[in-house]
């Protein structure tokens, strides 16, 4: 399969910051790719390294096989990007706004533009300053996809929007998707990623922590054991302690059942309830593990 983006040893500091050190992957066309991490983990240094926005120290980016310093021009118009902020001339209409990001690209994306705003209930006729955050965040996506690229790379697309719009926002994800395209991804929520993406990568302090497919990356082997009738957790090893109230103990476990229901049997316990972890106690145990 060939890759729509390569990343290899990408190094990117800012004056005083780490901004990313050696991030490498791949991303396979036509894929749901995300990327996640906690608050100034990489995610925004990343995707505008890809897009030429800022200058990398070093490392190499290709995206359809083209270098992003020597041929950035062939390959953004190839590109759809939402970046995390939504920021526009406050005086100018959205028909406006919607019609300049045509005119970038050479082309009449009317038709594309006219479904695209009528999906995600876009007024072309207010002004930017009248608009709230989420609805100037609908105009990114309609500039982003307009004009039919063949990869969407979104920074954090969804913060903003309400639920029925992040439902037709991804909608809308799903059928370029399906039809072929390329998309990446970051975000800060994880069910978006489990719902949405096949594969991911996890980025923390500028390095990647992981990259999988999803269902391999929220297969951890990690249960959550809540057991009543004690107040401290049995002493084996493999348990991380979450919390006790009273005489409820509360923990993440992760080694034999059988060890842990034996242990269990030989002490004073009322009951004990073993669950899946949620999907953010999952992804947390990445976040935690490598500190
Ligand atoms: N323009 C800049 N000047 C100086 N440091 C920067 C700049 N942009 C980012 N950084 C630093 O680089 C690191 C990575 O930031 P980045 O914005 O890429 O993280 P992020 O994962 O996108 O975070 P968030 O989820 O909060 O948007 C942070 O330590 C940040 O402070």
């Amino acid at each position: 399969m060939e890759n729509a983006i390569e990343i290899e040893n990408l190094v990117k500091t800012y004056k005083k910051a780490r901004g990313v050190s050696g991030i490498s992957l791949n991303v396979e066309k036509g894929d749901f790719y995300g990327f996640i991490g906690p608050n100034g983990a990489g995610k925004s240094t990343t995707i505008r390294s890809m897009l030429g926005l800022i200058q990398k120290n070093s490392g190499t980016i290709r995206i359809f096989n083209k270098n992003i310093e020597s041929e950035k021009v062939e390959i953004l118009r190839n590109i759809g990007y939402m970046p995390s902020e939504a920021m526009f001339y406050p005086r100018m209409r959205v028909s406006e706004v919607i019609q300049m990001a045509a005119n970038a690209y050479r082309m009449d994306c009317s038709e594309k533009a006219s479904e695209l705003c009528e999906r995600l209930k876009v007024d072309v006729n207010k002004r930017i300053e009248e608009l709230s955050l989420g609805n100037r965040k609908k105009i990114s996506i309609v500039c982003a996809m307009q004009h039919k690229p063949d990869l969407y790379i979104f920074d954090e697309p969804t913060s903003g929007l309400d639920p029925l719009m992040q439902k037709e926002f991804f909608s809308l994800l799903s059928e370029v998707n399906k039809s072929g395209a390329t998309i990446f991804l970051s975000s800060h929520v994880l069910s978006e990623i489990q719902n949405y993406c096949n594969h991911a990568a996890i980025i923390k302090e500028g390095k990647l922590i992981a990259m999988d497919s999803v269902s391999n990356l929220t297969k951890t082997n990690t249960k959550k054991v809540i057991v009543k009738g004690i107040h401290e957790e049995p002493s084996i090893p493999g348990i991380k302690m979450l919390h006790s109230e009273n005489d409820t103990v509360h923990f993440m476990y992760q080694g034999s059942i059988k060890l842990l229901l034996t242990t269990l049997s030989n002490m004073e316990i009322t009951d004990v309830i073993i669950e899946e972890p949620s999907l953010d106690e999952t992804f947390m145990h990445y976040y935690e593990k490598t500190e």
